[in-house]
């Protein structure tokens, strides 16, 4: 819906209205048409401002209406009929304007903006491209290269930069609306020929080839199989060789292109699974909104290792203050040091002075944290320390402290049980970098309270997090899929594969790094420390099937090899690649490790086989996928956006492909469950491969779409 007034007595005012974000619905689409007509046929009106209601101006396009019957009037001769009005249209920009909402400002022959304002055409994140005249326009109006560069990223510029750039022209610190209405009256007899856009020659760079080319060659090694940057490329590039309107045939056609895509549908499926895991419940009934969070005025930070350090960054940075304790007086004077470079950097590159500096204490002594209200416990992963300090913390803390770990895969209702009130225990699990990556999972047992969730998931969001709240259980959500995929990925070693070709087969996916790289960068001896806790790990010497059996399951003993020698991946410069040195990071192939396979399969009596990139596919991803439906019906997580969205943010999982849940539904779940059964028969020995029966039930039901998953778990959940 549009809203339609007069102001100031010759100021067509225009209001679009659409809740949350004045999404450009049919019915917007519909009330914008209307209204545009009236006031350029309303004689008292000499000039015309367009805003939008709630503080915020448009965020384009309605993403729910894709997928259905668009109905209403198109947006590209809505936007044309603005641009070719024979009265100024002025955009008043608050809040954001986004995709169609900045093509609609594009179209309008002045733009103010808010100085909080953001703008920008994101569709590419949409797997989609700016098709309302947006890869025509703005490069006419700020020049190829910065318009490739923000239809290419979707980045979301400031008002500051838009006005830098040129994308707007006035950015106001009060009252939008109030300062367009003024400038509208004020350029009410100008001319308009020099402000339709449309109409500007585009700047044709002297570099166009080599730019071009280099744009291109860009997005195709950042895109890693995703179509839409490529199209985007395209859809500019038109601008610069075609006339106007031959260039808005070619933008339509690219569109076209996109529109139905796969990965268009992955990538809107993303954006709203990341709207819904932060609408969490629990198996208790509890809810995101019904659950009041209590405010973290001052938390602390355990243990500052690795992770522990990019906890402090990231608490330090939301503006609250933070305690960091570390007993180790040598790690507590590096870790201080390190704090400090990752402050003041990440302040460099937001253009900010390091005030976050100053909100951090370091202390050795425990006792420092007795006035906080929240602690995150981020220790070495050993069961006895955390406890330890567990009981510690809930000896020395006010009442009511939230009393949370970072743990990886240790249990934390037992570091619950080590307190006077596990109510207030719950994991609060980040990923290295801790001030980079941005998923957190937020891990509740039995006893953790609702409120304690709905705190940890809004101090997540508060230092920029995606957190999704899961269930207690060995691994939680992420680890525990990943243990299936990497076993799967030894297994295909012993058969025949290499690190090279399973790699390749899984960055030729979509993943930045395959297995076998991810495990030189992480260390292969954290796995082994957690297999050895297992007690899986046994002497390398012996030979033979039952080395390669552990109560019955298939194991492969590949990993404990080389870290017994000492082949620890980057950080050794050895593992399943070569380095030059310890701690480089480029990966290349090891004939010691080639040779060394061959002879580890002589050694068990293994014949190797040819194995192509879509077993290496089917096996890893499935069996992963199968864990995910296994999670599924324990309820540790409430819905396959949970998984997706951890799997995305946390474990590399290629956006475009929505998430391992939501591939398994664009797949088919017959051919997943036919698949699983196919290498079940096959290694009657790995139980991960043993189908899941919530997979096999909904297939039985006809493999509904994945929104529909939730009432499929529901039933099961109910019957049980
Ligand atoms: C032709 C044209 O070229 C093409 C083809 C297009 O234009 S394609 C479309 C391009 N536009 C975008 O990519 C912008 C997408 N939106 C955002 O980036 C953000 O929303 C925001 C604007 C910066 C606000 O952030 P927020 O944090 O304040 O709130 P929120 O939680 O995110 O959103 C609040 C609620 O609004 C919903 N929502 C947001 N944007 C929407 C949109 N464009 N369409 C439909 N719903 C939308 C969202 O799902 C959530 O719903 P619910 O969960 O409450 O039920």
């Amino acid at each position: 819906m549009a809203q339609y007034t007069r102001v100031s007595g010759s100021v067509g005012l225009i209001t679009l209205q659409n809740p949350p974000v004045n999404a450009l619905s049919a019915a917007v689409r519909q009330g914008i048409v209307d209204t545009v007509k009236r006031a350029l046929g309303d004689p008292k009106v000499k000039s015309v401002v367009i805003c939008g209601q709630n503080g915020i101006f448009c965020g384009g396009a309605d993403i729910k209406e894709f997928g259905t019957n668009m109905s209403g009037p198109p947006l590209v001769p809505m936007i044309h009929a603005i641009e070719a009005a024979n009265k100024p249209v002025v955009a008043a920009i608050e809040g954001s304007a986004l995709g169609g909402g900045l093509e609609l400002a594009l179209g309008c022959h002045y733009r103010i903006a808010h100085s909080k304002a953001r703008l920008g055409l994101p569709e590419v994140s949409l797997g989609l491209l700016p098709a309302a005249g947006g890869t025509q326009r703005l490069p006419r109006l700020i020049g190829v290269p910065a318009a490739l560069d923000l239809i290419t990223t979707g980045r979301h510029v400031t008002a500051a930069e838009a006005l830098q750039l040129g994308v707007v022209d006035r950015v106001a610190e009060h009252s939008t609306v109030d300062a367009a209405v003024k400038f509208a009256l004020s350029v009410a007899a100008k001319s308009l020929d020099a402000r339709r856009i449309s109409t500007y020659p585009c700047p044709r760079p002297s570099d166009f080839d080599a730019l071009f080319e280099g744009a291109m060659q860009k997005v195709r090694q950042s895109a890693r199989g995703a179509i839409a940057p490529v199209a985007c490329v395209q859809a500019v590039r038109a601008a610069a060789t075609r006339p106007y309107l031959q260039g808005m045939e070619r933008e339509k056609e690219l569109m076209a292109t996109l529109f139905t895509s796969g990965q268009a549908r992955a990538l809107q499926y993303c954006f709203f699974a990341q709207r819904a895991v932060s609408k969490w419940n629990m198996p208790n009934g509890a809810r995101w909104d019904t659950s009041k969070p209590r405010p973290v005025h001052k938390a602390a930070v355990i243990g500052l290792g690795t992770m522990g350090r990019g906890i402090a960054v990231a608490l330090a940075q939301t503006g609250m203050s933070v305690v960091a304790v570390e007993t180790q007086e040598k790690q507590l004077m590096e870790a201080k040091q390190a704090v400090s470079g990752m402050l003041e950097r990440g302040a460099k590159r937001r253009g900010l002075t390091p005030a976050a500096l100053h909100k951090i204490s370091y202390s050795h002594d425990i006792q420092a944290v007795a006035d906080v209200d929240l602690v995150i416990e981020a220790v070495f992963e050993d069961m006895a320390l955390k406890k330890k300090v567990f009981q510690q913390l809930s000896a020395v803390c006010k009442p009511g402290t939230f009393l949370c770990t970072n743990t990886s895969a240790l249990d934390v209702d037992h570091l619950a049980s080590q307190t006077r009130n596990p109510e207030l225990v719950v994991g609060m699990h980040f990923f290295a970098p801790a001030h980079v990556m941005k998923l957190l999972e937020v891990v509740y047992g039995p006893q953790s309270s609702p409120q304690a969730v709905a705190t940890a998931m809004q101090l997540g969001k508060k230092m920029g997090k995606v957190s999704v709240a899961v269930g207690n259980c060995r691994g939680f959500v992420g680890n525990r899929m990943l243990k299936p995929y990497i076993e799967q990925a030894f297994f295909l070693l012993e058969e025949g594969a290499t690190p090279e070709l399973v790699d390749r087969a899984l960055e030729e996916f979509g993943f930045p790094m395959g297995v076998f790289r991810m495990s030189d960068l992480s260390g292969l001896d954290v796995g082994w420390r957690v297999r050895k806790g297992d007690g899986l790990v046994e002497s390398g010497s012996a030979s033979g099937q039952p080395t390669r059996l552990r109560e019955g399951r298939r194991y492969s003993p590949l990993g404990d090899l080389l870290c017994e020698q000492g082949r620890f991946g980057q950080k050794t410069g050895r593992g399943w690649y070569q380095y030059d040195k310890p701690g480089s990071r480029v990966a290349r192939s090891d004939p010691w490790f080639h040779s060394f396979l061959e002879e580890y399969r002589a050694r068990h009596g293994l014949v190797a086989r040819r194995i192509d990139h879509q077993e290496v596919l089917e096996r890893c991803l499935y069996v992963l996928i199968n864990e995910g439906f296994r999670i599924l019906e324990d309820g540790i997580a409430a819905g396959p956006e949970d998984i997706d969205i951890i799997y995305v943010f946390g474990y590399g999982w290629p956006r475009h492909r929505g998430g391992p849940m939501f591939y398994a539904g664009m797949v088919g779940l017959a051919t997943v469950l036919e698949r699983l059964e196919h290498y079940r028969q096959a290694h009657p020995d790995v139980p991960y491969l043993q189908p899941c029966s919530l997979l096999r039930r909904l297939v039985a039901s006809g493999s509904p779409p994945v929104h529909r998953w939730r009432e499929v778990i529901k039933k099961l959940h109910s019957q049980l």
